[in-house]
């Protein structure tokens, strides 16, 4: 189908390759929904909701009750998600798989899997079965979407505290938390000491190869980022995931919300669904399903990039170019929203296009 695809855009009336990466998206549509006419007429964002014990920790700018707030505000058809996905005709589903909220938000789907991680700093955020359940909601999720005819589902998540987790998994999929061990030191991480006892004495070089992957997330100040840093470089030795079993690597320093995502990849992909990264969480996520089911990667698109650090890594890990350069860290699926019209574009020139054939022209 993918030759069919480019051999199809090859014939329209313009120079060959010179709708660039719009051609790159029309042949990748076209091979995952196995048509060289691929549609992306009924889209949906999915907004996965988590709270984050790390948020103790002092790492975020805004205090936890925010995520069930915004959980209100997307109910409301308020926040900025809501806005940007009725310009592009896109469908908003809430899903609350984990947030601190007691009982449920009108307008919320509740799938509650636990009332928000545990502190990732100091032990596992939740256990297999746990982050299992959550990919499960995700799963569940995107089937009752593509029963609905949703071809394009836009990953949207939202959860204070979560560029930590984030910046966590990104840390130890991309192998550049092998300093973690060193500094811990063999003989603490064999013992048995508290996670305060063995929490890491990184050195400068060290902190420096971890700050690249750290940012402000809502918008913390530069000593906060250090701490952050610190805060993730201990999580990591406390937890001291296997790189090799993405499973143990969410459970121990995901969320429940990056959790949910990974399901909805996994479910998406296994139906033929495209599927448009947002930013760092959601990148995060996107990673953790590719380490899970390497297929995955035919329906990632992406969207914008992040001013989040480690967005940029986890993406070029997957092999995606962002799209778009908008300065935005806003999370809740709003620059993934935002690249439907691009799809669509590419959707729509391949099949309204008249051929070099058409205008009695031979093929260049
Ligand atoms: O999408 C991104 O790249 C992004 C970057 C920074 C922040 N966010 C959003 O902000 C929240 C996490 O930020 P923080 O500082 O609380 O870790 C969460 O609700 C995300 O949706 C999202
Ligand atoms: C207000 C607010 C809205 C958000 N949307 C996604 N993350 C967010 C974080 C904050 C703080």
């Amino acid at each position: 189908m993918i030759n069919a695809a480019k051999e199809r855009w090859d014939i329209l009336t313009k120079p060959p390759g010179s709708l660039g990466k719009l051609e790159e998206i029309g042949i990748r549509l076209a091979g995952l929904q196995g048509t060289v006419f691929p549609k992306v007429e009924q889209r949906a964002v999915v907004v996965m909701c988590g709270d984050h014990g790390v948020t103790e920790e002092g790492v975020s700018a805004f205090p936890s009750a925010v995520t069930g707030l915004m959980m209100q505000n997307f109910a409301n058809g308020k926040a900025a998600v809501n806005v940007l996905a009725r310009q592009m005709n896109c469908a908003v589903h809430v899903v609350d798989v984990g947030s601190r909220v007691e009982g449920d938000v009108p307008g919320v789907l509740s799938r509650k899997v636990r009332m928000g991680t545990a502190n990732l700093a100091k032990g596992p955020a939740m256990t297999k079965e746990e982050a299992q359940q959550a990919i499960a909601v995700g799963v569940e999720t995107v089937e009752r979407l593509h029963t609905q005819g949703v071809q394009v589902v836009a990953l949207g998540e939202m959860g204070i505290g979560n560029t930590t987790p984030s910046a966590a998994l990104a840390a130890v999929l991309l192998g550049r938390a092998e300093w973690i061990a060193e500094a811990v030191g063999e003989e603490q991480a064999g013992s048995k000491m508290s996670p305060d006892e063995c929490a890491p004495s990184a050195s400068a070089e060290n902190e420096a190869a971890l700050l690249q992957l750290v940012g402000r997330g809502t918008g913390i100040a530069d000593e906060q980022v250090l701490h952050k840093a610190r805060i993730i470089a201990q999580a990591i030795a406390v937890n001291r995931p296997d790189a090799n079993d993405p499973l143990d690597v969410l459970a121990k320093l995901g969320g429940l919300e990056i959790a949910g995502l990974v399901g909805v990849v996994l479910g998406a992909w296994e139906r033929k669904m495209a599927v448009i990264v947002d930013g760092v969480i959601a990148a995060a996520a996107a990673l953790v399903a590719v380490r899970m089911e390497e297929r995955v990667k035919q329906a990632l698109f992406a969207s914008h990039l992040s001013q989040e650090p480690a967005h940029l890594a986890l993406l070029q890990e997957i092999g995606l170019e962002p799209l778009l350069m908008l300065e935005m860290r806003l999370g809740e699926g709003t620059g993934a929203v935002l690249a439907i019209p691009l799809l669509e574009a590419a959707c729509r020139l391949v099949s309204e296009m008249a051929t070099f054939a058409d205008l009695g022209l031979d093929k260049p």
